[in-house]
């Protein structure tokens, strides 16, 4: 999936993974990190999904890097909020009080641009990539945050039903990239409704890694 691949899914309004409200297994979970008030949280691949608004009603900060702009500032218009922009190695930072978002590629993104991150939340991000791009972004997520703990969200499914993206990650593949430096276990999981795109049964699953 190169960037043009997902500028085409925002321009043409392509975003079913985008969820009208915070992800259900993600606010049973995230009391799992056990993280301090204020503590902040980094959001990968975040588009303009609506956990960050749940986070920030938590009392959380959160940091999120995006490759499209206009899902940024989408994403600041749904949350009433105006931020201030400004250039970050290369990168578009829009910031407030609590939030700071970057616009821009993932692997652009170092730890000195990020800043200190107490926990990562992702969905839709890892099962976003193909193979190659997962074990080069599992690989650099764990640079840039010193190996923080993780509350990941997974499908799967029968990958030869439907070619993704999403893709199906199993257990045995979230072991392969985080194993070494992670306990890793399963919180829960759920029943995608209505199937994987209605194409195929798929199961939602919430993990833990810390
Ligand atoms: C499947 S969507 C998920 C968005 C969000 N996590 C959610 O739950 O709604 C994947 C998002 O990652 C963004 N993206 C894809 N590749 C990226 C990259 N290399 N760096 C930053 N963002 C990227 C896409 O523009 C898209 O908004």
């Amino acid at each position: 999936m190169d960037v043009s691949f997902w500028h085409e899914r925002w321009a043409s309004r392509d975003i079913g993974f985008h969820e009208g409200d915070a992800n259900q297994l993600m606010v049973n979970s995230f009391h799992e990190l056990d993280l301090a008030q204020g503590a902040r949280i980094f959001i990968p691949l975040c588009g303009k999904t609506r956990d960050i608004a749940w986070m920030l009603s938590q009392g959380y900060h959160v940091v999120g890097v995006e490759l499209n702009e206009g899902a940024v500032l989408e994403l600041f218009s749904e949350l009433d909020i105006e931020p201030v922009a400004s250039e970050a190695e290369g990168l578009i930072r829009y910031h407030e009080q609590n939030i700071d978002i970057f616009v821009g590629n993932i692997f652009d993104v170092t730890a000195e641009i990020l800043g200190p991150v107490d926990a990562i939340y992702d969905r839709a991000a890892l099962v976003a990539l193909p193979l190659v791009s997962r074990r080069q972004y599992t690989k650099h997520l764990q640079t840039i945050t010193d190996n923080a703990p993780l509350l990941l969200i997974t499908y799967e499914y029968d990958q030869t039903k439907y070619e993704g993206p999403p893709f199906s990650i199993v257990g045995d593949e979230i072991n392969s990239h985080y194993g070494e430096h992670y306990h890793i276990s399963q919180l829960a999981s759920r029943e995608v409704p209505g199937g994987i795109k209605g194409v195929v049964s798929g199961k939602e699953k919430v993990w833990l890694l810390n």
